[in-house]
Order: structure tokens, then C-alpha cells, then sequence
């Protein structure tokens, strides 16, 4: 399968990088409107190729998106210290508006994959500007959350995050809601598993959790500018999910007809993600709290939504 990936900036390059390792994908191709950042990228990431696959990476313009089966969307602003995802609408907004119609003439029938934040109004804005059904205009919405949320709990457990299933529901960013109520450790619910270990979920360690990943992007932009490992890999799984027809459940963000009083709002909770796209919601039971949440998270997305004009 071939992937184009525009916007070849630390996200857009960290998911090619993470493809290219994986060897999963025939072909990426970059698109930026810095060319020369891109022709740059590709020929970094194509220097790490030759220890880990056979997979050809170039810098390309639009035309050379033809025949590809999914195309990430990476391009656009990102957050300052101190920005929340919100801020960044109307400007990347505006870059989509250009970007999104240019990929779908020379690409009718790849998957979009959203990067771009706010991620969840972005994938709202796509599906709209593209008139392709939702479940092939995919954002990588809470895949990124759900990745701290189980890393950060494989931590206080002493297991590997592999082996904890949780999911962070709802928008990607501050309104995010953690499912703790449905969270598991290998086949056991967290709470009884922390209990039997000696390690329980007090209120204190659940606040730690919540702030790690829900804060995560602020401490990590504080530090260093950016981020982009954890997109990029998580961004790379979603792309697996899709070339290899694996049907994972994966927190992914696409625009939903109904969730909790909301109507036709892009949000995240676990989806069955295959060659068609997404093919199926799994939303899961949560207590009254998260139920809450969860709406409140949604009508948020739907609200911001409706104040951008297309
Ligand atoms: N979904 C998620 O979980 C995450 C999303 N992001 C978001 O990803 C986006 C990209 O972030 P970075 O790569 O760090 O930014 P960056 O500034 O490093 O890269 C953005 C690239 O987009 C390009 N670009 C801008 N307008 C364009 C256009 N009209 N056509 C083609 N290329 C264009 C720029 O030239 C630049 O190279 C941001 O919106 C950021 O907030 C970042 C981290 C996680
Ligand atoms: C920047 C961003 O969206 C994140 O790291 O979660």
C-alpha cells in the first residue's frame, strides 16, 4: 500500500519514520508546501530503511498521492506553551479548506487519516469538505490518550501497557473523559486487580493518572515544542489497522450520528478498524459520572463545530 502523508513536519515525519520501521506500507510519499523540508524528511527517514525494511520514501507533490490507500493529514499549526488545541481551529481550518479537496482529486479512493488539531473538529471539517461516508475520514483522536492512559496505569501495576485494555473516550484534549469504570487488566477489572496486588486506585493515584494524560501535551510542549513520537506511532497503528485488514479496537475519532444527546459530532470511543475504514463503534458501559462526561464533551465538539463556517 502506498501512504501520502502531508504535512511533513515532526508529526507528519514521525508517523513516516514509524512506518518505515514497521515495513508494513510499499510506499510514502511526503507533501509539504515547504518542498524542501520534505525532500529533506524523506531522505532521513529513507536513511533509516535499509536496518529495518524495504519501504520506498519520497517527497512528492499532490499528483504523486495517486493510488494511495490512506493519507494522513499532518499539516497546519501547532500549539504554543500555554495553547489548547481549540486555538488552533480557524487557522487549520483554513489549511484544510486547501489541502483536503487537492487530495481528493488525485486520491478519490484513500482513507483520510487526521493528524491536524484540534484532531476531532478537523475530521468533522474533512468529512465535510470531502463528502466521503465518516468511516473513511478517520482522526486519530484518543489514540494518543488511550496509549498514556494504559501506560501510565501499566506503570502503577507493575505490567505492561499492552496487557491493560482502557480507553480515554470523548474529545482528544482537555474535555477528554477516562473510562475507569470499564478499565481492564489483562481480563481483570482494574480496581480488583490493583486491590489483589496491594496497590490500589486511590483517589490520590487516580489524579495522577488523570493529570499525566490528560496534561501530557502541555508538560511535553513545555519541555521540548512539540509532540510527535506518540502521534507518530500511534498514527502508524491506525495505518496497520487499515493495510492489513486487522479489525483492531482502536480510540479513534469519526463523525458519530448519536452519542449520548449529541448528534452528528466527531469524537473518539473504541472502533473496529479495518480496509474499509472503520467498521463498527464498540461504546462501552460507564458509570454516571463518565456518562456525563461524556456528553458534556460532545456537546463542547458540537458547539465549536457549528461556529465554523466552510
Ligand atoms: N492528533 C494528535 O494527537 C496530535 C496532533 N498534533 C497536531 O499535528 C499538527 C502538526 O504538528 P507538527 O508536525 O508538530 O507541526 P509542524 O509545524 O512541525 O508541521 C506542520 C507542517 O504543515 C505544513 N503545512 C502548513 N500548511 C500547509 C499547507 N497548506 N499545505 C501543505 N503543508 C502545509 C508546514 O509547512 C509544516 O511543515 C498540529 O496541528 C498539531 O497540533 C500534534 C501532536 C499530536
Ligand atoms: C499535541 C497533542 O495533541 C498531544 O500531544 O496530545
Amino acid at each position: 500500500m502506498k501512504v501520502g502523508i502531508v504535512g511533513a513536519g515532526m508529526v507528519g515525519s514521525s508517523a513516516g519514520y514509524a512506518l518505515a520501521l514497521m515495513g508494513i506500507v510499499s510506499d510514502i510519499v511526503l507533501v509539504d508546501r515547504n518542498a524542501a523540508l520534505a525532500i529533506a524528511q524523506a531522505e532521513d527517514i529513507s536513511h533509516a530503511v535499509p536496518f529495518m525494511s524495504a519501504t520506498s520514501v519520497l517527497a512528492g507533490d499532490y499528483a504523486d498521492l495517486a493510488g494511495a490507500g490512506v493519507v494522513i493529514l499532518a499539516a497546519g499549526v501547532s500549539q504554543k506553551p500555554g495553547e489548547s488545541r481549540l486555538e488552533l481551529l480557524e487557522r487549520n481550518a483554513a489549511v484544510f479548506r486547501e489541502v483536503v479537496g487537492e487530495v481528493l482529486r488525485v486520491a478519490p479512493d484513500a482513507i483520510l487519516l487526521i493528524a491536524t488539531n484540534p484532531v476531532d473538529i478537523m475530521t468533522q471539517v474533512a468529512t465535510r469538505l470531502c463528502g466521503l461516508p465518516p468511516q473513511r475520514v478517520i482522526g486519530s483522536g484518543t489514540i494518543l490518550d488511550s496509549a498514556r492512559f494504559r501506560s501510565l496505569i501499566g506503570c502503577h501495576l507493575g505490567i505492561s501497557p499492552q496487557s491493560v485494555h482502557a480507553y480515554v473516550l470523548g474529545e482528544h484534549g482537555d474535555s477528554e473523559v477516562l473510562g475507569w469504570s470499564n478499565a481492564r487488566a489483562g481480563s481483570v477489572s482494574l480496581r480488583s486487580f490493583a486491590e489483589q496486588i496491594g496497590s490500589p486506585l486511590t483517589d490520590h493515584v487516580r489524579q495522577s493518572i488523570d493529570d499525566g494524560v490528560r496534561n501530557a501535551a502541555y508538560k511535553i510542549i513545555n519541555g521540548k515544542g512539540a509532540t510527535y513520537y506518540g502521534i507518530g506511532a500511534g498514527l502508524a497503528r491506525i495505518v496497520k489497522a487499515i493495510a492489513q485488514d486487522q479489525r483492531d479496537v482502536l480510540s479513534v475519532s469519526i463523525v458519530t450520528p448519536h452519542i449520548v444527546d449529541v448528534t452528528d459530532v466527531a469524537l473518539s470511543v473504541p472502533r473496529i478498524v479495518g480496509a474499509e475504514g472503520v467498521i463498527a463503534d464498540l461504546i462501552p458501559e460507564l458509570d454516571v459520572g463518565e456518562y456525563a462526561a461524556l456528553g458534556r464533551s460532545a456537546a463542547l465538539l458540537k458547539e465549536r463545530v457549528e461556529s465554523i463556517a466552510l
